[in-house]
């Protein structure tokens, strides 16, 4: 299970970690109705059912995948903040469920509907291990040094420290690099969905990442800024009134693609639109992405292997384009007719550096670990 902020994506797998089902229930709580994908089916409205994640997983649960899978072996989730504490995949006890609800805060748009996905299971499953996958705990690599902020370091001992988030995706991104010669070697990957982030990679282990206490630092996003001067978050307070939560709403929905072009947070539409605003927040988007990537490869000392992820990273030839184009005098070299085509690898022959297109896969990353929680008990 991957609830997200305005979907719940799914899959029933296997023992050998197959597909036996996939799903999305996309357009959750955006105001149209939602509607469901199975096996990458057309859409289906999901009429007569409430339009909250609650009420959609209860359908889900009892409609569609207990009906079409059976009773599960076990069920993992997605959280996306793991805090300190939580580094590795683990069993859903009441104690870490109360452990993840107290993380809430630190990730508004996402925590609760991780929270709702593991209650609908426990109602319609009861019993059934469940497991928890943190997205936060592939970054636990990072140094110290990038995982501190420059305050006083009092605040970094309770918890104030950047975490870094889709980590179950750059793991996926990880267990792929052997098949592209990068398992050893300096990568960096970008996963660009309604989230964005980018992950600075050693031999396949995270030590720079552009998202940092909360899902709202580094890169442009669908909804989200990304990099702020803090400043400015000040002043947006004030200007509000000393409303904090006005404030988060424009932060975690508001900005981003969707504050920028006036129109939409997807990138479908204002790739479509001839409207000003929508070609000046690709721009933005393209050129922060540009400068984060700089200093990724500062940070981690070069790049052998640039990797595009998630909705836009795989379906937006324009967006890599123009990224690459940008970053050309560092030794980035596309084939074009590669990318139109969303090719596995996208840099020409001779480019020194190579650049890849790897579907996210966050789903098999939790059914493996759910199926090693299991065989140890
Ligand atoms: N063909 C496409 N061209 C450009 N952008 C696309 C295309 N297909 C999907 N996207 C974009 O991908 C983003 C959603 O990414 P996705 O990874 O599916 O989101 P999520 O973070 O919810 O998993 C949206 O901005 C969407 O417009
Ligand atoms: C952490 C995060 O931004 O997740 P998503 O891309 O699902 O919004
Ligand atoms: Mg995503």
């Amino acid at each position: 299970m991957n609830c997200g902020s305005s979907s719940i994506k799914f899959a029933v797998f296997g023992e050998d970690l197959q597909r036996r089902v996939t799903g999305l229930a996309e357009g959750i709580g955006t105001g149209g109705e939602p509607a469901l994908r199975l096996d990458g089916g057309a859409a289906v409205p999901l009429s007569g059912v409430e339009p909250t994640h609650a009420a959609i997983l209860q359908h889900l649960m009892g409609e569609v995948i207990l009906p079409r899978a059976g009773r599960p072996a076990g069920v993992g989730h997605r959280v996306v903040h793991g805090g300190r504490d939580f580094d590795r995949p683990a069993r859903i006890t009441p104690e870490l469920r109360e452990g993840i609800a107290a993380l809430a805060p630190l990730a508004p748009a996402h925590q609760p509907h991780n929270l709702a996905g593991i209650d609908a299971v426990a109602d319609a499953v009861p019993g059934v291990a469940q497991v928890a996958c943190f997205d936060t705990a592939f970054h636990r690599s990072v140094p110290a040094l990038r995982q501190e902020m420059p305050l006083p370091r009092s605040f970094a001992r309770e918890g104030l420290l950047r975490y870094g988030f889709h980590g179950l995706s750059y793991q996926h991104i990880a267990s792929r690099l052997a098949d592209l010669n990068l398992a050893a070697g300096r990568v960096i990957a970008c996963h660009l969905g309604n989230g964005c982030s980018l992950a600075g990679m050693v031999d396949g282990r995270s030590l720079y990442t552009s998202m940092g206490f909360t899902p709202l630092d580094g890169l442009m996003m669908g909804q989200r800024p990304g990099r702020l001067d803090p400043g400015a978050v000040l002043w947006l307070v004030e200007r509000h009134g000393g409303d904090l939560a006005a404030v988060g709403r424009l932060l975690n929905q508001g900005a981003g693609l969707k504050g920028v072009s006036g129109l939409s947070a997807d990138m479908r539409t204002l790739a479509g639109s001839d409207s000003e605003d929508a070609a000046f927040a690709i721009a933005m988007f393209v050129d922060r992405l540009v400068q984060e990537i700089g200093a990724a490869m500062t940070a981690i000392g070069g790049c052998d292997g640039l990797i595009f992820s998630g909705g836009i990273g795989e379906n937006s030839a324009a967006v890599r384009r123009a990224t690459l184009q940008s970053l050309g005098w560092l030794g980035f070299q596309i084939d074009e007719d590669a990318n139109q085509a969303n090719a596995g690898t996208i840099s020409s022959k001779h480019s020194p550096r190579s650049v890849h297109v790897v579907n996210a896969d966050e789903e098999t990353v939790i059914a493996a670990a759910v199926r090693d929680l299991l065989a140890t008990g």
